[in-house]
């Protein structure tokens, strides 16, 4: 175990001992972990070359275990981890506040999120078949599908907990082991995931945790037994990983940014889409991959949207994420808020209206006064060219667009390099359908946003990533295919 532990946060004293067991299971970091009050709160050191390699050795052990097994016995562990999960899931949801920020009803849902995704793949487990081929003279062919042996994980801030068991679940469902490299900013729970497995019964380094950030990260995907890898994050490290990966020929599924454009027509249930719209931007603080973060409303129905829309973004209650009533936490770190922030006055300064928010947030609760909170925003006014329209915020900023037409409204949404998410909210079906055929986006939403249920996939277009999480797709992404031909008769041989 390396580093010193410092452990800053005034918990209360079932928090703060059980925080204190993560920091010192955790072992390996040299980050600070910021969170809600603005401290520091744990001192670590990241895992160098040899501490890779030994998390990759063990892991490969663990593959060699695991692997043999059948479908049904892993199947076993894994439902046996889901349960570990529902019975813990208020105090994993507690971590996950202190780790992230964001609100304990959300992290609630993250764990729940989790959990489905676990009992999913553990229910595929023991589907996992081949094919049987019939061959002239009686011969045949037969195809088994196989796991990949270990994969990297390699997650982002947002969702933590949930990013961990998304990768997981099915990687472990298909025979695989993972070594999971956490942000460096929440580092905390998906040491709890690893422990639930273990518990569960999975062999020893099935699931293991290694701390760091881009140096331990590369470390993973340059590493000759790594078989593959799977990031979430942004899309200039996605580009990277993607390059270490080729290096090796290792299959990615990447996860990455969107700056992904709801359509809002003259023709939708008004209160469904200012919730959709509220629900497409404000999860997490806006910190959310999928976010509908360009809301083009048709502009027969631009007033009345945005008096909803931004009397319920000043109703959202900011504040001390532990709470029930909270619906938003603080942002992930004083840089991060920044720059959201300096997106906001980039915004104004390109001609956008602030209609609501965007300003720092100062609980009237001293102890959160350190933490990195702002007002959810809400642009008005915006145009195709802004930085605000065209870039990934990461944050609770709502960019609000008018339009004419259909044709006119679906060029607009597609004109960007990424395509991660989009929805429409109209009650016209052949509308819906026929706009949802033109939006180029990975995952589409019709009168609804920002929800992924696990049995369906969930992955981007273009530069929003390659390869798709959750749903049975997934199984291909953590798997490969053997043939094998059987000669029934003599060999017919040429020489
Ligand atoms: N599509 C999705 O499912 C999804 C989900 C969540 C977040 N995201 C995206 O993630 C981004 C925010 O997360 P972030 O700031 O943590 O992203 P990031 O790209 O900065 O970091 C992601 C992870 O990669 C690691 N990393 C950084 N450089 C690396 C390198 N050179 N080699 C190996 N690993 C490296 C980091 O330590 C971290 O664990 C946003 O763009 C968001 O849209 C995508
Ligand atoms: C907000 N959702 C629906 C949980 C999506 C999370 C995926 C990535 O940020």
């Amino acid at each position: 175990m390396k580093g010193a532990i410092q452990i800053n946060l005034p918990l209360p004293l079932p928090l703060g001992t059980l925080l204190a067991l993560y920091v010192i299971v955790l072992g390996c970091y040299h980050h600070h972990m910021f969170h809600f009050v603005g401290k520091i709160l744990c001192h670590l050191e990241p895992c160098d070359a040899v501490d890779v390699d030994q998390a990759v050795k063990a892991a490969k052990l663990a593959f060699g275990h695991w692997s043999k097994m059948s479908g049904m016995e892993r199947a076993r562990i894994m439902i046996k981890a889901a349960h570990i999960i529902e019975s813990r899931r208020e105090e994993i949801a507690q971590m996950e506040v202190i780790d992230n920020g964001k609100s304990i009803t959300e992290a609630r849902l993250d764990v729940d999120s989790a959990r489905l995704c676990i009992e999913y793949y553990a229910g595929l487990a023991n589907t996992l078949a081949g094919q049987h081929v019939q061959l002239p003279g009686g011969s045949f062919a037969y195809t088994r599908r196989e796991p990949l042996g270990v994969c990297a994980g390699i997650g982002a801030w947002n969702y933590p907990f949930q990013i961990a068991a998304w990768k997981s679940a099915p990687a472990l469902a298909c025979g695989n082991s993972m070594v999971f490299k956490p942000s460096p900013l929440t580092p905390v729970t998906a040491v709890m995931l690893a422990e639930i497995y273990a518990e569960a019964g999975a062999p020893e380094s099935l699931f293991s945790v290694v701390q760091g950030g881009q140096e331990t990260g590369s470390l993973l995907c340059h590493h000759p037994d790594v078989a593959k890898v799977s990031f979430t994050g942004s899309v200039p490290t996605g580009r990277k990983i993607m390059e270490m990966a080729s290096k090796g020929v290792k299959p990615v599924t990447l996860e990455l940014g969107g700056k992904s454009p709801l359509l809002i027509f003259q023709d939708s249930d008004l209160e469904n889409a200012v919730r959709g719209a509220l629900m497409a931007n404000f999860l997490s603080q806006g910190q959310v991959c999928s976010n509908g973060t360009r809301v083009f409303v048709h502009e027969n129905i631009l007033p009345q949207f945005l008096e909803e829309v931004v009397k319920r973004t000043q109703r959202i209650e900011i504040g001390d994420p532990l709470l029930d009533n909270t619906r938003m936490g603080a942002l992930v770190s004083q840089p991060h808020l920044d720059k959201v922030l300096s997106f906001v006055d980039q915004a104004k300064k390109e001609g956008a209206t602030v209609l609501c928010g965007g300003e720092p947030f100062v609980p009237t609760d001293p102890k959160l006064r350190g933490g990195y909170y702002m007002t959810p925003c809400v642009l008005g006014e915006c145009k195709d060219e802004m930085t605000c329209v065209r870039e990934e915020i990461f944050g609770p900023v709502m960019s609000v667009l008018s339009f004419e037409t259909e044709e006119e409204v679906l060029q607009r949404a597609n004109d960007t390099t990424m395509g991660l998410a989009a929805g429409v909210f109209t009650r016209d079906v052949k509308r819906a359908h026929r706009v949802v055929e033109n939006l180029k986006a990975g995952s589409c939403f019709i009168n609804n946003y920002n929800i992924t249920p696990v049995e369906v996939p969930f992955g981007g277009f273009k530069m929003s990533g390659i390869g798709r999480e959750n749903g049975q797709v997934t199984i291909e992404y953590y798997s490969q295919l053997k043939t094998v031909f059987v000669e029934m008769g003599d060999v017919d041989s040429l020489f």
